[in-house]
């Protein structure tokens, strides 16, 4: 395991005037309103940023927002020491670099259900469409092509569904399959509880085998990087037809264009791309392009303004509450603390490198500077540690500046 990279702090985290917070992707303005509402300085630019626009623009900023298109590594972390959370507005959080964000001190916070009944809506609507190959009728016609043919359409009643990873995704398309008569199998890594009469399958070529659609709904992570290549893809039924809307690194398109222009797949809907645009504005292509009864779409699965919006307020809130408190639930990569501000007294944030000795040595720092601590909670991981203290003294300020000037020290702020 590599070693992590520790950034060397001597000051407390900078707040001068308004936090500023930077929002990119075209997030909901829901998520504005709420942090202006704060009094945050916010920007929101429409498109994603290149890692070396992100490395300028950082710098001074203490709230980052992005979505998916957005990779956030460490030589913008380290550009950026006034950081103090990372706000994923959406599911995935592969995009960024969560062990470098973890041991800058910087927790980043996602929406895990938000757009979920998006994308299963979306995944249910495709394979209704592709089992009619409604995608190819409907570019006909309105080529002024009549061609009313029933060979190759089906109903999905009776048909069975794949589901490639079970999780909140993968467990509402199978429910709304079953309401329209889909028997549904599905692979997942951990022991899931079926829902409806699902079945979970022994393997993934068990799953590949007995599905006429798979539907896929894995994170990105080591293990699912090419799931589908050329070899699962030979393991599926003839005429069958595969979805993706988790990642475009699950699915070889090479591999899968192979397999629809061989006919050993009847159609696709491709959700997700390994390489996709930063903006609506550039260029996009793909060895799909062109081919029948393939359904591309430009990464939309969340895309609703139900979605979209319940997603700009759901990570706002989490960004307001760490700000105004140090809650760190929700945060996909860091000790998990949330504890109500106590009236008249000054909160201290303090995360620093999990080493033996810290919390002596801050207790000596309050100690020698006759402070009382009121409450003292403090969470690890491998990595740091996250401590909140209560002091009932105003001497947060000079505890927090000797906190900073630790050896072990990551990042120390004074929320109230
Ligand atoms: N297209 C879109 O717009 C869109 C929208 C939302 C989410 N997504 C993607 O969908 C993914 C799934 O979302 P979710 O909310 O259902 O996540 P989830 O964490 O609830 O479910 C993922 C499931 O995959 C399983 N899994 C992990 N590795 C696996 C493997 N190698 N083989 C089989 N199963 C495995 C997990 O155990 C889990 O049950 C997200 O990570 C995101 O990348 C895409
Ligand atoms: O992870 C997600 O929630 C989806 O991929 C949606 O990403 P987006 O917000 O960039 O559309």
């Amino acid at each position: 395991m590599s070693t992590p990279k520790f950034p060397s702090p001597s000051t407390p985290v900078s707040i001068e005037g308004p936090l500023k917070v930077l929002l990119l992707e075209n997030i909901h303005a829901s998520a504005e309103e709420m942090l202006a509402a704060e009094g945050f300085a916010v920007e929101r630019l429409k498109g994603a940023l290149k890692p070396e626009e992100l490395e300028e623009r950082i710098q001074g900023v203490h709230l980052l927002g992005i979505r998916s298109k957005t990779n956030v590594w460490e030589p913008a972390l380290a550009k950026a020491p006034n950081l103090l959370a990372v706000g994923a507005f959406c599911i995935g959080t592969n995009q960024v670099d969560l062990k470098s964000a973890n041991t800058h001190g910087v927790p980043v916070f996602n929406a895990p259900f938000s757009n979920t009944r998006s994308v299963a809506e979306l995944v249910i609507a495709e394979i209704v469409m592709l089992t009619r190959q409604l995608g190819d009728r409907n570019r006909e016609v309105h080529a002024g092509q009549w061609r009313k043919v029933a060979t190759g359409s089906h109903e999905v009643r009776g048909k069975t569904l794949g589901i490639v990873g079970y999780g909140h995704i993968g467990t509402q398309v199978g429910v709304l399959a079953e309401s329209m008569g889909m028997r549904v199998l599905f692979y997942d890594v951990m022991t899931k509880l079926p829902l409806g009469n699902s079945r979970p399958t022994a393997t993934l070529h068990e799953l590949l085998e007995n599905s006429d659609f798979v539907t896929l709904h894995v994170p990105a992570t080591p293990s699912t990087e090419w799931m589908i290549g050329a070899a699962e893809l030979s393991r599926m039924r003839k005429g069958s037809c595969l979805i993706n809307a988790s990642r475009g690194t699950v699915v070889d398109i090479p591999a899968l264009a192979k397999a629809l222009q061989s006919g050993h797949l009847s159609g696709a809907a491709v959700d997700v791309y390994p390489t996709e645009p930063e903006t609506n504005s550039d260029g996009f292509a793909t060895e799909l392009q062109g081919l029948s009864n393939v359904i591309l779409t430009p990464h939309i699965g969340g895309s609703t303004e139900e979605a979209q919006a319940s997603i700009g307020k759901e990570v706002a809130t989490s960004l307001i509450k760490f700000v105004r408190s140090g809650a760190t639930t929700g945060a996909v990569n860091f000790p998990q603390v949330e504890t109500p501000l106590i009236p008249k007294t000054h909160r201290i944030l303090n995360v620093h490198r999990n080493t033996p000795g810290v919390l002596r040595d801050i207790n000596k720092i309050v100690s020698d500077l006759n402070a009382n601590i009121h409450a003292q909670v403090l969470s690890t991981d491998a990595n740091i540690g996250y401590l909140v203290m209560d002091l009932d003294q105003d001497v947060a300020n000079p505890v927090c500046n000797a906190i900073a000037g630790l050896t072990t020290d990551i990042k120390t702020r004074i929320v109230s």
